[in-house]
């Protein structure tokens, strides 16, 4: 029997999801195209020249408990393969998935069950709510199919609609709210099912802007609390850099590049992730926790405290463009480092890797 996987080096608890060597070929003949794909392969010619379709190719993740880990790319570059593994909607053509420390390839019809009604829940991009039940019978879906009785549902329902901000709309129906409610309709139902795990699809795409970024801000308001396990599908990278914990950027069913989104952003490992950055506010984006120095690089006088996780666009404001000063910066009430305004402008500047000159 094979091992949970252990646990890496730079950090101390076990991760709640792991997805090993995990590889993805539609078609007839999955195992013969996977000795080709083994063999070197690559997608476009495994399409034209053995007729399979090469959906994800060695995919390896730990998604830490609590976090937020974004799987990001384009369309077709395998995020709805990838997240339909986890509850296993989809079955691997190699590789392996742990949810808890077990292996969930091993398990059989009663485990799977439970896994995909109590372990994982799911937010969809169009709601999916059922629409002849009112709101709050919508948001206990998941007790109804545990059985509970109809008051527990409904109180379920009742307590996380007000969480979402929804209190009062309990006996409308979906069709009576707007996207955006409906929704927040969709995240109280998956936060009733108590799971600690939430897999969500695309879950803010289908919304205009002003609500997306509304439903971001609850999403990352929720989470301050409820430190679930959120597992995030987006094609939007800004969406992507302000919700990740832990950003896995894929193309063509691989992952170019994953880890912290300031990171990533500051250390591009190649010319497409570079491409991919290239048009982000970055000054919006990154916080003075990435860019300051050691406490030991400067004694003081300082011209002021900053807090580590405020922007560069806030620091700039604040020090009036002039690059000559130095801030202490602050987390509460202890000095994490130093920030010498003359290291924020090559920050805002987007890095190369160099590779792009040697083709
Ligand atoms: N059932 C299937 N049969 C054949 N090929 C498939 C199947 N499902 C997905 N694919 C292919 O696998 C690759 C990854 O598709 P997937 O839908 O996971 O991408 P995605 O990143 O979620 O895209 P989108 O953002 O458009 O949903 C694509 O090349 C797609 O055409």
């Amino acid at each position: 029997m094979t091992q949970a996987p252990r646990i890496q080096a730079s950090n101390t608890q076990a991760p709640k999801v792991s997805i090993r060597n995990l590889y993805k070929i539609f078609g007839p003949r999955p195992a013969h195209a996977l000795q080709q794909v083994l063999g070197g392969v690559g997608k476009t010619d495994l399409l034209k020249c053995h007729g399979h379709v090469l959906g994800l190719q060695d995919i390896n993740i730990d998604m830490q408990p609590g976090e937020i880990t974004v799987i990001m790319g384009l369309s077709g570059s395998g995020k709805s393969t990838l997240i339909r593994h986890l509850n296993r909607l989809i079955e691997p053509s190699a590789g392996e998935v742990w949810v808890n420390g077990e292996n969930v390839l091993g398990y059989g019809e009663r485990k799977l069950r439970r896994l995909r009604q109590t372990t994982m829940s799911m937010v969809f991009q169009k709601f999916a709510l059922l629409p002849h039940r009112t709101v709050a019978e919508n948001a206990g879906t998941a007790l109804t199919v545990r059985g509970a009785a109809r008051p527990e549902i409904l109180a379920a329902g009742r307590k996380w609609l007000a969480r979402v901000g929804l209190a009062g709309y309990e006996d409308h129906y979906p069709h009576q709210l707007s996207g955006g409610m409906q929704q927040r309709v969709g995240i109280a139902r998956a936060l009733a099912s108590d799971s600690e795990i939430m897999l969500m699809d695309e879950a803010f795409s289908a919304l205009d802007p002003l609500i997306r970024t509304d439903m971001q801000d609850l999403l990352l308001e929720l989470q301050q609390d409820l430190k679930k396990t959120i597992i995030f599908i987006t094609h939007d990278l800004d969406e992507a850099l302000k919700l990740a914990d832990h950003l896995v950027i894929l193309k063509d069913g691989y992952v170019v590049q994953q880890g912290e989104p300031q990171h990533i952003l500051l250390n591009p490992s190649d010319p497409y992730i570079e491409d991919f950055v290239s048009d982000i506010n970055r000054a919006r984006v990154l916080r003075v926790r990435s860019i300051m120095a050691d406490v030991a690089r400067h004694d003081g006088p300082f011209d002021g405290d900053v807090r580590a996780d405020d922007t560069l666009e806030s620091l700039i404001s604040l020090s009036g463009g002039e690059t000559c000063k130095v801030y202490r910066v602050m987390e509460g009430d202890r000095q994490l480092g130093v920030l010498d305004m003359t290291e924020l402008l090559p920050a805002l500047v987007p890095a190369r890797t160099g590779k792009r000159a040697m083709g």
